[in-house]
């Protein structure tokens, strides 16, 4: 058996591995979670097809097979469902968010998850999947293997440092002294930006604003948030300002991806808040970092900021970091029409200040 025993959880070879865990769940191949209790075979419902089901099967063996969500907990962890006779298709709409979980109370079939299937969930986490994983007891080979610990390690060490690339002048139509300064991850994934407005380093207290990546709210004006606005606010007031930096940070629906993030509108359009939706997936409300956000400040020099934000978290997280925030600018804009309750829970329930 090819027994792997990881030296550091973290470091290079270790993230290696988490992503080449990530890319084969991406493709619906399994990989293989070293575990305290023995190696557990994981792949990905959302990505399985029937032949992808099929291979899974023939590498687990004799054993059973088990679907766990993160969705499906109790207070004592996870929770899981037998599933060893069922098709992809069925595997499939049983983690659909919108009905598997009240189904599933009914018939009371859930029952403790196998050991580790929180780090099995984790990995689907940050391959930006469904946090929903399809599982088996293995002893067989697999190319692809990571550790309980190298998973739990990934994030923060790919957090922990960041490699400025390169910069450019980008004249803005909101901003016309603009520059981009693009830092790279240390696992080489997507970059984050820092946008500069005029010369933010020469003052004491520059304009910053936070901002998470939205695709449709920034790039398609989506009428479902206030992001558009929240970003073209914030680089007219930098250019009133005559300077400012805003970081536009590549964690897509509060980190948990593009994709999930529709999931979430899915479920809002049925209902839920936007809390409640994140919850029903399987994620915390917010999944976000911003190690990312201090380290770029850190790396431009800026060590005291006034910030553009209503939210309460990013101020915690600047200055456990050690950028000193010496005043919170409100950052809010009238609703439209389709954002009225998305901005009340954001007041109500993730203890916005507007
Ligand atoms: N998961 C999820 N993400 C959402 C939803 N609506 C918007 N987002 C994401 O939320 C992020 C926007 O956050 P920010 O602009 O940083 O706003 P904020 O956390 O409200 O904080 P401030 O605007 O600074 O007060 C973006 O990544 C959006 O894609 C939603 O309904 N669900
Ligand atoms: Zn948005």
């Amino acid at each position: 058996m090819d027994q792997h025993i990881p030296t550091q959880p973290s470091g290079p070879e270790a993230a290696h591995r988490v992503q080449q865990a990530l890319a084969a769940l991406r493709r619906g191949a399994a990989v293989v979670v070293d575990a305290a209790d023995g190696p557990l075979l994981a792949a990905a419902p959302e990505c399985l097809d029937e032949a992808g089901l099929r291979a899974f099967r023939a590498q687990a063996g004799r054993g059973g097979l088990w679907l766990a969500c993160a969705a499906w907990r109790s207070p004592d962890g996870p929770r899981a469902l037998e599933v060893s006779g069922l098709g992809a298709g069925e595997l499939l709409a049983l983690v659909d968010p919108a009905r598997s979980l009240e189904e599933l109370a009914r018939a009371q079939r859930l029952a403790a998850a196998p050991t580790d299937a929180d780090a099995a969930l984790e990995l689907c986490k940050l391959a930006h999947l469904m946090p929903a994983a399809l599982l088996a007891s293995s002893q067989l080979d697999c190319p692809w293997r990571v550790s309980t610990g190298e998973i739990a390690a990934y994030a923060g060490w790919v957090d922990s440092a960041l490699i400025r690339v390169v910069e450019a002048r980008v004249p803005l139509a909101l901003a016309e002294d603009a520059r981009i300064v693009a830092f790279r991850p240390r696992d080489g994934g997507r970059e984050h930006l820092a946008i500069l407005v005029g010369r933010p380093e020469d003052q004491a207290e520059p304009l910053v604003r936070i901002h998470s990546e939205c695709f449709t709210g920034d790039l398609l004006g989506s009428l479902r948030c206030d992001c558009g606005e929240q970003l073209r606010g914030a680089l007219a007031a930098m250019n009133e300002a005559g300077a400012g930096v805003l970081l536009y940070l590549a964690q897509e629906g509060r980190g948990i991806g593009l994709v999930n993030k529709l999931r979430a509108y899915s479920l809002q359009d049925r209902g839920a808040d936007t809390l409640e939706a994140n919850e029903a997936l399987g994620f915390a409300g917010d999944e976000r970092s911003y190690q990312p956000a201090a380290a770029m400040l850190q790396a431009l020099g800026v060590g005291r900021v006034r910030l553009l934000t209503n939210n309460p978290d990013k101020l915690a997280a600047l200055a456990a970091a050690g950028v000193e925030v010496v005043e919170r600018v409100p950052h809010s804009f009238p609703s439209n029409g389709h954002n009225e309750s998305y901005l009340a829970t954001k007041a109500e329930r993730f203890g916005h200040l507007f």
